[in-house]
């Protein structure tokens, strides 16, 4: 029996790879705009990993994301999300796999403004014509703390707690992964340590995958490894990070920088 690509996350479905890309390529424009954003970039996302992706502004971070997440299509390459390779989708099915098997965490909320904050977690699934799993949704929703919130529009809620919202819809589907574009650039300090700490409980306590995007030596060290891009290219990846330890690693970049 052939794996449905989109059925809800089990470790048979994915067998410990959530998603993989291989050969990556992307460039963007032409002739004298032509810019290599991702120069043959290969990496595997473990299943029940926690993965930061840093690198100097304009190395490629967002884009890998995006190709890797099926929001953007790479120029050559491969992706997979668990066995499913996106090549092979037409728009209908990779925009259906995008609902039932991504989450995504922007560095803006956004949540629609009119809907509560239960409306907006469980719209992905209103949208999809599926009840939510109640089970699964009431734990997610106890994680990020925000039982005593459901009721409220997003104009109602702080920051943090606006992307606790997203964070808890991005888990609603119980997705294969999480994708997260700087998920706490627009949060002070200790909004956006709540936030990583429930991108991380998802990881340690219910199982989930997420790759993160971020700029920010702290946020990378919630995550269980850092792979660092340069210049479109994987150059190094550092596991169990400490802030330090990153912080130090992106000098090296810096300096690179400043005498290349
Ligand atoms: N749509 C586009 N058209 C042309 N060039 C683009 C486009 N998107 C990105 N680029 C270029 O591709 C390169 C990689 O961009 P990308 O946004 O992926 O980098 P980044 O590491 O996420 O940057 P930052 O940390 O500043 O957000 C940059 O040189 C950028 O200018």
């Amino acid at each position: 029996m052939t794996a449905d690509p989109f059925a809800p996350h089990t470790a048979a479905t994915t067998s410990g790879t959530a998603a993989s890309a291989s050969g990556l390529t992307k460039v963007h424009g032409t002739g004298d705009a032509r810019v290599t954003a991702l120069d043959d970039v290969s990496i595997t996302f473990r299943q029940g990993e926690f993965t930061a992706v840093m690198g100097p502004s304009g190395c490629g971070k967002s884009t890998l994301l995006h190709c890797a997440a099926g929001l953007d299509t790479p120029t050559s390459g491969s992706v997979r999300i668990g066995t499913t390779e996106l090549g092979t989708l037409d728009d209908r099915e990779l925009t259906r796999l995008r609902r039932d098997r991504i989450g995504f965490v922007f560095q803006a909320f956004n949540l629609l403004p009119t809907l509560t904050a239960l409306e907006n977690i469980t719209l992905p699934s209103a949208i999809a014509g599926r009840r939510p799993d109640r089970e699964w949704l009431d734990q997610v929703v106890a994680m990020v703390g925000l039982s005593g919130r459901l009721g409220h529009r997003p104009a109602q809620l702080s920051g943090g707690q606006q992307q606790r919202v997203a964070v808890a819809r991005a888990l609603a589907s119980r997705p294969a992964i999480v994708f997260a574009d700087e998920p706490t650039g627009n949060l002070d300090s200790r909004s956006g340590a709540e936030v990583l700490g429930f991108l991380r409980d998802s990881v340690r306590d219910l199982g989930q995958t997420v790759v993160m995007v971020t700029h920010d030596p702290s946020a990378a060290g919630y995550a269980d490894r850092v792979v660092f891009l340069c210049d479109g290219r994987l150059v190094d990846e550092m596991t169990r990070p400490t802030p330090d330890r990153v912080l130090d690693r992106m000098k090296a970049f810096d300096t690179r920088s400043r005498t290349s």
